[in-house]
């Protein structure tokens, strides 16, 4: 259980609400991965979806059941609406299946807009909190924990409080234990939020949870607010994910409740797997993960301004607002035209080099790279190129392991419409002259081709070098000169990566430079 246990409940429901989002189909093998790493980090519920509605969610409920999924601190939630109207509840084919999923915990929907109840339900209010209570009632009859959620309850109590007050009146008198003040379309902001939830705790002392959308992109401020004026249960999603603009960030959500609020809601130690989860979670949803998320996104500490790095060199703590490392996260500088010699000197801390007293160095190199910068380099993500750069500067970098001669790319265009590209290097290594062809898709894996070819049976170490990723962006513009390519190639040995950069006017000769650097990086690294 979190370390609150019942007093305040973490409620996941990233395999209902997020997998309405847009772009996101899980599997059941998929669901039950998802449920495994919620249930590591120690959520207290897990709302596993709507069993009766998808054959999906029937089968991961059943899976569940037979072993499947074992889970150490969470309980399982069958979600599903209240029974349809004029129908009795024990005859509802949907009631009937959320019993079935063998789920301890049930979440009821229900309508608790006047405008809802007569227009989509078509139906009254009085039927509307029979279905409630009945339904609720039955379940609980059942032994199943049942929580309500209240859905368009804001814009409802706007409209016609009476209305719904009634709806969780109607659900406590069946037995549920707590009732959630759903956003549903999300349209609510902080203040007003905060006041209705209020207002509702004093007027009925019920439980309340609060669950919120994310359309004016207060999801997650919305649901601190709740708790602030006296929610006790959040519904949250993974990354946010969820129907249209998404749900309130559980990451978020979790990081500013504990970071800030100081409540435990989680158990202590799953703070710093935040990070981890998060990404994970993105995975297995196959959305890249978002870099600029609070609290988790890889961006979330990386500073590039050059007066922050300045403050930063004197204590991290001045321009971060936790330390990153208790979500599991990293702070990063990053060197860009926007740096000043304090960046570049925490950045050589991360290569290893000391610059406390190289101010020269400092100067010069940051000179360099906004120079650079202004023709079209980027070493925001090309941190070996800016390594190579600096070392250069201190003239430490070792002859480098081969010398280009020349080399030359042919393309191919033959009669049955293929196209076949061919590189020869003329390369220098190891104290002999080298010539070779090969061919390739496309010029730049030609030469990439040819390179290898070279210079494998010279460098025992290129074999393990492979090229993980290559982006190309053109630059037009760049202060009124001719457009420029700029190359980024991202390089693995097998245990480390790095990226290098190269610009030209020739996305040839750009793509040769990155392709260099990247080998001269790793020669670097050989034998350390
Ligand atoms: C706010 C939320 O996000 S709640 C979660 C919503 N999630 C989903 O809708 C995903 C799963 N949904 C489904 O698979 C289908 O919509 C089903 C199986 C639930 C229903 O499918 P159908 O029977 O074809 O009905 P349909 O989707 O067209 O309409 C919903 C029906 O439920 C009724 N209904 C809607 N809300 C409620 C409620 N809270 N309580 C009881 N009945 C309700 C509607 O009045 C409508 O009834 P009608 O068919 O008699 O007009
Ligand atoms: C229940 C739910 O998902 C909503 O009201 O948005």
């Amino acid at each position: 259980m979190t370390t609150l246990g019942d007093s305040f409940h973490v409620y996941d429901t990233t395999l209902r609400d997020g997998a309405q989002g847009e772009g996101i189909t899980y599997s059941v093998s998929d669901k039950l991965a998802v449920a495994r790493l919620l249930d590591g980090l120690g959520v207290g519920f897990i709302e596993g979806g709507w069993p009766g509605a998808l054959p999906k969610d029937t089968e991961f409920f059943a899976r569940a059941a037979r072993g499947d999924l074992t889970l150490k601190n969470a309980q399982l939630v069958a979600f599903g609406s209240t029974r349809k109207a004029g129908v009795k509840v024990q005859d509802d084919k949907q009631v009937r299946a959320l019993l079935d999923s063998g789920a301890p915990v049930v979440t009821l929907v229900a309508k608790s807009d006047r405008r809802h109840i007569e227009r989509a339900l078509r139906t009254d209010v009085a039927e509307n909190c029979a279905m409630v209570r009945d339904t609720v009632r039955f379940l609980v009859a059942e032994g199943r924990r049942v929580f309500l959620d209240a859905e368009h309850f804001f814009d409802g109590f706007a409209f016609d409080s009476d209305t719904s007050l009634r709806t969780l009146e109607s659900a406590v008198e069946g037995g549920a234990d707590v009732v959630v003040l759903c956003d549903t379309n999300g349209g609510q902001l902080p203040l007003g939020l905060a006041e209705t939830v209020a207002d509702v705790v004093a007027r009925t002392g019920f439980r309340v949870g609060i669950h919120c959308q994310d359309d004016t992109s207060c999801a997650v401020a919305n649901t601190i607010a709740a708790v602030q004026a006296g929610a006790t249960h959040v519904q949250c999603t993974a990354n946010g994910y969820g129907e249209r603009a998404g749900n309130a960030d559980l990451f978020a959500v979790v990081g500013n409740l504990v970071t800030k609020l100081g409540l435990d809601v989680l158990p202590r130690e799953s703070l710093a797997e935040l990070t981890r989860v998060s990404h994970a979670l993105a995975e297995i949803a196959n959305i890249a993960p978002d870099s600029h998320q609070a609290y988790v996104g890889s961006s979330a500490f990386a500073h590039k301004a050059g007066l922050h790095a300045s403050a930063i060199k004197v204590d991290p703590e001045l321009y971060n607002h936790i330390d990153p490392g208790a979500v599991g996260n990293d702070m990063r500088v990053l060197v860009t035209e926007m740096a000043g010699r304090a960046s570049l000197e925490l950045k050589g801390r991360e290569f290893g080099i000391d610059l406390t007293r190289r101010p020269d160095t400092l100067t010069t190199v940051v000179r360099k790279v906004k120079e650079l910068e202004a023709g079209g380099w980027s070493f925001e993500a090309a941190d070996a190129s800016l390594e190579l750069l600096l070392k250069d500067e201190l003239s430490e970098l070792d002859a480098p392991p081969f010398t280009l001669e020349s080399y030359r790319v042919v393309l191919d265009h033959t009669q049955d419409g293929s196209i076949v590209s061919e590189a020869t290097v003329k390369v220098h290594v190891a104290g002999e002259r080298v010539i070779a062809t090969a061919e390739g898709n496309g010029p730049v894996h030609a030469l990439d081709a040819a390179l290898r070819k070279a210079l494998l049976p010279h460098l025992s170490w290129l074999d393990s070098v492979q090229l993980n990723d290559y982006k190309v962006r053109i630059l037009t513009d760049q202060h009124g000169t001719d457009a420029v390519t700029r190359v980024l190639v991202e390089s693995t040995d097998g245990e480390r990566e790095w990226t290098t950069v190269g610009v030209h006017g020739n996305i040839v000769e750009a793509s040769w430079l990155a392709l260099c650097d990247a080998l001269v990086h790793k020669a670097t690294r050989v034998g350390e």
